[in-house]
């Protein structure tokens, strides 16, 4: 549905030029959510608007519907940007203008009647959940539902691509779970394809099912967001899953954890679970194979795009040569076996 070759955007700042995009390629299947993460000045708001050519890049082409729109005309460009809505941060809501003429201004500028325009947007509202807004201004809306005005607006023109510029970040969290929810619910009725930009890694994790990591305009990963969740590459896409996958040590457990085995130290591993070797009876397989026992120090199961994914934090005691067969065995499982470093017998009550 997108298709971004070769992308460079360098802009003319005051102290010289700045590289915001430097060979930037990606594609968007139809129907997809796409997320683009990264941090501040990473290249993102650029390369969102480089989608609909608000922004033209330097070099490199942009492709969407079959359509190359870096080859086209400015007015054939207003043509071609209808199929791609946006939605923005602080929503650009007009503010003298109620709810209902808020969203039927795009049909406005495409000189729909005023009949045809109430028409298509009161669906819309409902789809939203603001039918009962309709005749009321944008300063007396929560942010939340100005932002649904935003997407309603968005939606007025029937778009293939709805791209969003940071859509959830002037919200809180409560509000930032329902607007997401909206969009997921959006994508699944209307087939909606979708391309948001976000700072946050759990907008990523809630919605997304592909993801692309920017940094310094380049985009140093991407993947299923399964894959880049369970095995990220990239420091940036390791720094970013820190922030919602919490793999900390307990206090307690990290007072006494050392990174060098002494004679007779039990063993700290993090096992890794994704998909289908989440429901295996690892545990049991090891402590029926070896002398050792598992004891089990935290753990945590959550689902990423329906597939369940884990983490479990054991520590392993037995004769070295034991603990070393059952590490053995955990390394050949299809799991990630991680070992964390070595705690002293009876240093760390496990349970
Ligand atoms: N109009 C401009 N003129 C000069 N430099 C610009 C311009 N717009 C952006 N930049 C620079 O390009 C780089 C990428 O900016 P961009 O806004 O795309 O990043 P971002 O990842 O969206 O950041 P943020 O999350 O802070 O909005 C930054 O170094 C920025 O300072």
């Amino acid at each position: 549905m997108i298709r971004l070759s070769g992308l460079q955007k360098i802009y003319q700042g005051e102290a010289g030029p700045v590289k915001a995009l430097d060979n930037v390629s990606l594609t968007v299947q139809q129907g997809e959510i796409y997320g683009i993460i990264g941090k501040s000045g990473a290249g993102k708001s650029t390369l969102i608007r480089c989608i609909n050519l608000l922004e033209r890049p330097t070099d490199g082409t942009v492709t969407v519907d079959g359509q190359e729109m870096t080859a086209l005309s400015e007015a054939e460009l207003r043509e071609a940007r209808k199929s791609m809505g946006m939605i923005f941060q602080h929503f650009n809501l007009l503010s003298s203008r109620t709810v209902l003429e808020n969203v039927a201004f795009p049909l406005e500028l495409a000189g729909v009647s005023m009949a045809e325009r109430e028409k298509r947007v009161l669906p819309l509202l409902e789809l939203v959940g603001l039918s009962d807004k309709k005749d009321v201004y944008p300063a007396q809306l929560s942010g939340g539902q100005k932002q649904r005005v935003g997407i309603a607006r968005a939606l007025a023109s029937q778009p293939k691509v709805l791209l969003c510029d940071e859509a959830t970040s002037a919200l809180d969290p409560q509000t930032t779970e329902s607007i997401l929810a909206l969009l997921k619910d959006i994508n699944k009725k209307l087939g909606l394809t979708i391309v948001l930009i976000t700072h946050e890694m759990h907008v990523i994790k809630a919605i997304c099912n592909q993801v692309a990591v920017i940094e310094g305009g380049q985009l140093v990963e991407t993947g299923s967001v399964f894959e880049v969740f369970t095995r990220p590459q990239s420091t940036t896409a390791q720094d970013f899953i820190k922030a919602v996958v919490n793999n900390k040590l307990p206090e307690a457990l990290a007072a006494v954890i050392s990174d060098k085995p002494a004679a007779d130290s039990n063993v700290v591993v993090r096992l890794s679970f994704f998909g289908a070797t989440t429901n295996e009876p690892v545990l049991a397989g090891l402590i029926r194979r070896f002398a050792v026992d598992a004891s089990i120090i935290s753990g945590n199961i959550d689902h990423l795009q329906d597939t369940p994914y884990g983490t479990l934090l054991i520590e392993l005691s037995g004769r070295p040569e034991d603990i070393q067969n059952a590490l053995n065995y955990l390394h050949a499982r299809d799991l990630g076996t991680e070992v964390i470093g070595y705690v002293a017998r009876h240093a760390y009550a496990a349970c």
